[in-house]
């Protein structure tokens, strides 16, 4: 997969709260990418926070995700245990790059 590094602001969306917070202990960007496990054909999103590393997504990639580009910048998807992930990314161009990569890995499913 293209491990072209997308920079976006990884948001979790509070169903009880019905509002949208920053993953992760700091605001700001991270870097997130769509890696392939090749033996096993997985694919997972792992996103780091720039300024400390700090993992703040870890989703598989399974063939039922509905990734749902709300708008040219900010796009999201429920995983497998109804967390609500969104992105929203600092330019439409790493969006649109992502959301293909993503497109990739689902077909590749
Ligand atoms: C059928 C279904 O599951 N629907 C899901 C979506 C979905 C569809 C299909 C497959 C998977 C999924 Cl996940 C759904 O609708 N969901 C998932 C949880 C949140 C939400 C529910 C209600 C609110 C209303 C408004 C809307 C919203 O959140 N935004 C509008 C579009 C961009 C806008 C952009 C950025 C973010 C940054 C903070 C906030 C702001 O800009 O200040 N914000 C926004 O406001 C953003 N919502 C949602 O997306």
């Amino acid at each position: 997969m293209s491990d072209e590094k997308c920079l976006a602001s990884v948001m979790i969306y509070d169903d009880g709260e019905r509002k949208w917070k920053a993953a992760g202990k700091t605001q700001g960007l991270s870097s997130v990418c769509i890696y392939r496990h090749t033996q096993e054909n997985t694919f997972r999103v792992i996103g780091r926070k720039d300024q400390d590393g700090e993992v703040v997504i870890n989703c598989a990639v399974v063939p039922q995700l509905k990734y749902n580009r709300a708008t040219a910048t900010f796009h999201q998807w429920r995983d497998g245990n109804g967390t609500v992930y969104g992105l929203n990314f600092s330019t439409g161009h790493t969006a649109a790059a992502f959301a293909a990569t993503m497109d990739a890995a689902l077909d590749a499913l």
